[in-house]
Formats: C-alpha cells, structure tokens, sequence
C-alpha cells in the first residue's frame, strides 16, 4: 500500500481533489434534498458504479508497475469515476433549474475516460504480446497463474496436466507427434542437506533457467514436483526429444554452479528420460515417463 502512494500518490490526490471540488461546487450553488426526495435506486446504481470504479483503480495500481499504460488506464478509470461521482451528487443537491453547467461535469469526462481506457487497453495489449513471446516456454495452451510457483516462475503438476490434454487432443487432430522429456537431479537432497534449503532453492531456479534455455519456443516447461521438471515437446519424435535430453543433461553437467555462501562449486547431475506420446491420455503419458525416469536412474547408479 505504501509503495503504492508512493508512486501513484499524485494520481489518487487528483481524483480525491477533483470528488472534493466538485460537492464544493454543488453545495455553493444548490440546496441538499430532503431525504424523502432522494432516488435511492439511482443512488445505489452510480454510486456503486463509482465505487467499483475506484476499487478497479486501486487493484490496477497494486498490480501494475508505473509506465504508459498503467497511465492511461488509471487516468480513464479516475474521469469515469468522476463523472459516475458527479452524477450521483444530484441525487442529494438539488441545483437551480437554469444550471447547465452540472451536465458537462457529470458527461463530459465519460468520453474522456472511455478514450484513455481505449488507448490504455490498446498498449495493454501490445504488452501483453511481448510478455507471451517472452512467457511461451512456460505457458501456452491457457493461463492461469493460480498454477504458477512463486519460488521457481515455472507451472506445476496441474498445469502440466491440463496443458498435457490439450496438447494431446491438438497433436492428435493435427497428426503430429508429441514427445515429453523428464529431468531429475541426482542426489538433490543431498545439496539440500549440506549446504541448506536455501542453497537448494537456488539450485531450482539456476536449473529452471537452463532448461528454458535448451528449449525451443513452441516447447513448454513445468516443473512436476520437487527437483523433477518436465517438458512437453509438439511436433517432436522421439529421436530428436532424445538429442535435447542430452543436451540438457550436459547443459546441467557442465554447470559450474557456485555456492552463495561459500562459493564452492557443485557439480550437478541430472538423469532424464524422454518418450513418445502415443494413443493415451495424459495420466497415462505421465505415468509412463515416470516409470522411464525410474528406470533411467539405477542405469546411472550403476554406470557411476
Ligand atoms: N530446496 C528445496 N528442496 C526441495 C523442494 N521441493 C522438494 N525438495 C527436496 O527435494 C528432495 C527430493 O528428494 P529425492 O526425490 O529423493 O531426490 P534426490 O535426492 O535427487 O534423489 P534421486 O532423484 O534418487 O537422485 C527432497 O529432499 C525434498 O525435500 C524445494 O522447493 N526446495
């Protein structure tokens, strides 16, 4: 909240200034109604219209970092308060029948808002396409960002999962091939043991970062659970799914992963597996890449 004033302050005084100037103005040249006379309906109709208005501003401000759009929407959402304000201030003040001047204030700044919110969601959407560009290793099929990991900016199980079955039904309409590549870091818990969660944690994210790295723009990366990530490939077969396990495996291996507290170097090792969608849902394409991961660890285990 307070790094909010901080830097939409001057926006949110403007439009408390503005509520403020305008009940001066209608107080010094009308009378306030009896309470008899007020249309409660009209009252509750753009008096709530304002506050939600005001509740919009508030959330955009909270969400957004300062920049031309976040500019141009708040300032639409402040003259569409303020007209939906002024409108509902006749409700209480009754003003001579000869004022005009009350019907620009409560019209005119509706059009007004209504353009910069335009231009404001006009920005917001080339935006958002530089975000996706930037995001489509991560999301693809849909967004919702409930699924998303705070700690690693990757999506989990249930968004694999849901993204799995439309990829599926896609790659199957399409008759295209799907393939899923499974990375695990060997012995994960044992950097958590030695060097702490924290350390552990960075680990995740510098890995998260690689993988990203390895993968293609129509690829998607999520990260199943714990030290276990997964990427779905359309348009792959196995084969070509295999080369980029391994690059990804070497990718990993040859990490000179530093240690923050003191800086020592981990070497990291990763076991992947890759498989081939084939006539089967998304449960059973998973359960199938988890046994091939299961199977790819002893093998390592063995030839380590
Ligand atoms: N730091 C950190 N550790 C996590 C997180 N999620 C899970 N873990 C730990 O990850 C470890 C996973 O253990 P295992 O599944 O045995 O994996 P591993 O030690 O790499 O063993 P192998 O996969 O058999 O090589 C556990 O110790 C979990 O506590 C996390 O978000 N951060």
């Amino acid at each position: 909240m307070k790094s909010m004033l901080k830097m939409h302050g001057l926006t949110l005084a403007g439009l408390f200034l503005a509520a403020n100037g305008g009940v001066m103005i209608y107080l010094a040249a009308g009378t306030i109604k009896y309470w008899a006379d007020i249309n409660w309906m009209d009252v509750i109709g753009e008096g709530g219209t304002c506050l939600i208005l005001c509740v919009w501003l508030v959330m955009l401000l909270r969400g957004r970092p300062a920049g031309r759009v976040t500019r141009l929407l708040s300032l639409g959402l402040c003259f569409t308060a303020f007209s939906m304000w002024m409108d509902m201030l006749d409700e209480f003040i009754r003003l001579p029948p000869e004022a005009i001047w009350d019907n620009w204030l409560e019209t005119a700044p509706m059009p007004v808002g209504m353009l910069l919110l335009t231009l404001g969601m006009y920005h917001l959407q080339q935006e958002q396409r530089a975000i996706n560009a930037q995001m489509s290793k991560r999301e693809q099929l849909f967004r919702e960002h409930r699924l998303f990991d705070t700690l690693i900016p990757l999506a989990g199980a249930q968004y694999l999962r849901q993204h799995l079955r439309q990829a599926l039904e896609q790659a199957e309409t399409e008759q295209r091939p799907l393939s899923l590549i499974a990375i695990d870091l060997d012995d994960f818990s044992q950097i958590n043991q030695r060097y702490g969660q924290a350390e552990g944690d960075q680990v995740l994210q510098v890995m998260a970062q690689l993988l990203l790295f390895n993968l293609r723009q129509q690829d998607m990366l999520c990260r199943l659970a714990g030290d276990r990530f997964v990427a779905v490939l359309p348009d792959t077969g196995e084969s070509q799914a295999s080369v980029m396990a391994e690059d990804m495996r070497q990718s990993i291996a040859s990490l000179a992963h530093r240690t923050q507290r003191y800086g020592e170097r981990l070497h990291l090792q990763a076991t992947t597996a890759t498989i081939m969608a084939l006539d089967e849902d998304e449960a059973q394409v998973l359960k199938r890449l988890n046994t091939a991961l299961a199977l790819a660890k002893p093998r390592l285990a063995r030839s380590a």
